[in-house]
């Protein structure tokens, strides 16, 4: 099967070389052309333009950094919206909000394409192993097609229903795990500040009801102040404010999230935007240099 490919950022890049490996034949386009290299390398073509991708491609996955990026791609020139067309299927795994997802669903329907949203839990690691979780949502006969790309790309892929389903599905589930790190990072603090051992605490976290794989993966580098990027922190602030948008349109109160969203937007402005998400601690201890916004 031949897959287009647009966006080769921490993610993009991941998947579409994991695509590679599996015998798929891959066509990538990146904003930044220079990032197509590395995947050249591994055999994949390049298309010059998100149009062209789209124009060789019967399916074209996107995985863009948010709404804006991923609105771009399809409407602006040379965009997914010029080479759409009957029998042809776009995928975007970008995490983006509802009406974003749905404004891009009904262009490309109105073309004669299909399309289908599939944001993904899991970070680069898991895309690197093929072992994110694929939470889609559009036309379910594009679904079942590309089914054998989502085997290679994930460990379990959820079909939940029309479109907009997915895209809130993944904000729930980053609004939950932003206010998970915001709790970790407070309750490492507490524990350093009080005497205890940070170390110790996460051994304790480990052996009892709140243990969990993020807490498990993050919390020894945060100890350490060391945040290498694998979900960059301005991204998540981004998951939270299109999460809190959620809840203001469903008038739910998330106090917790909303707390939560201003210390990983405080961290942006100490410039720690381009960090992991667990940068957020440095916030929190209070130790964040100042810096420019990212
Ligand atoms: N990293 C993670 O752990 C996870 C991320 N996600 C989501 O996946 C998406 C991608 O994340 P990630 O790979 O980490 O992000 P990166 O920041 O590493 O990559 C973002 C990508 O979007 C492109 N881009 C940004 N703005 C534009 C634009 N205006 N027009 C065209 N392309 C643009 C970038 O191109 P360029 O190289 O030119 O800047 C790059 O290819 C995001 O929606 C994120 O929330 C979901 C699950 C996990
Ligand atoms: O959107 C990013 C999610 C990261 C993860 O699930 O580990």
């Amino acid at each position: 099967m031949e897959v287009g490919f647009l966006g080769l950022g921490i993610m993009g890049k991941a998947m579409a070389s994991r695509l590679l490996k599996h015998g798929f034949r891959v066509t990538v386009w990146n904003r930044t052309l220079s990032k197509c290299e590395e995947l050249v390398e591994q055999g994949a073509s390049i298309g010059e333009t998100p149009a062209l991708v789209v124009k060789k491609c019967k399916y074209t996955i996107a995985m863009l950094s948010d709404p804006a990026a991923a609105l771009s791609v399809v409407f602006d020139k040379d965009g997914v919206l010029e080479q759409i067309s009957e029998g042809k299927g776009y995928i975007d795994m970008s995490t983006v909000d509802a009406e974003t997802s749905s404004k891009i669903s009904e262009a490309i329907i109105k073309k004669g394409g299909s399309f289908l949203e599939a944001p993904v839990s899991g970070s680069k690691k898991p895309a690197e192993d093929g072992q994110l979780i694929i939470l889609s949502a559009g036309d379910k006969a594009l679904y079942e097609v590309i089914l054998p790309v989502f085997d290679v790309l994930g460990k379990k892929s959820f079909f939940l229903g029309e479109v907009g389903k997915g895209a809130r599905m993944k904000l729930v589930v980053n609004m939950i795990m932003g206010s998970m790190m915001n709790a970790l990072s407070e309750g490492l603090c507490l524990a350093d500040k009080s005497g205890l051992s940070p170390q110790t605490l996460l051994d304790v976290l480990d052996l009892g009801a709140c243990s969990n794989p993020m807490f498990k993966l993050k919390g020894p580098a945060m100890i350490e102040s060391k945040y290498p990027p694998a979900f960059p922190l301005k991204h998540q602030q981004k998951d939270m404010r299109l999460a809190l948008c959620l809840g203001d349109e469903h008038a739910v109160s998330m106090p917790i999230a909303a707390a939560s969203n201003e210390a990983f937007k405080k961290a942006r402005s100490h410039g720690l935007g381009d960090l992991d998400f667990s940068a957020v601690y440095e916030i929190v201890k209070g130790t964040a240099p100042s810096g420019n916004a990212a």
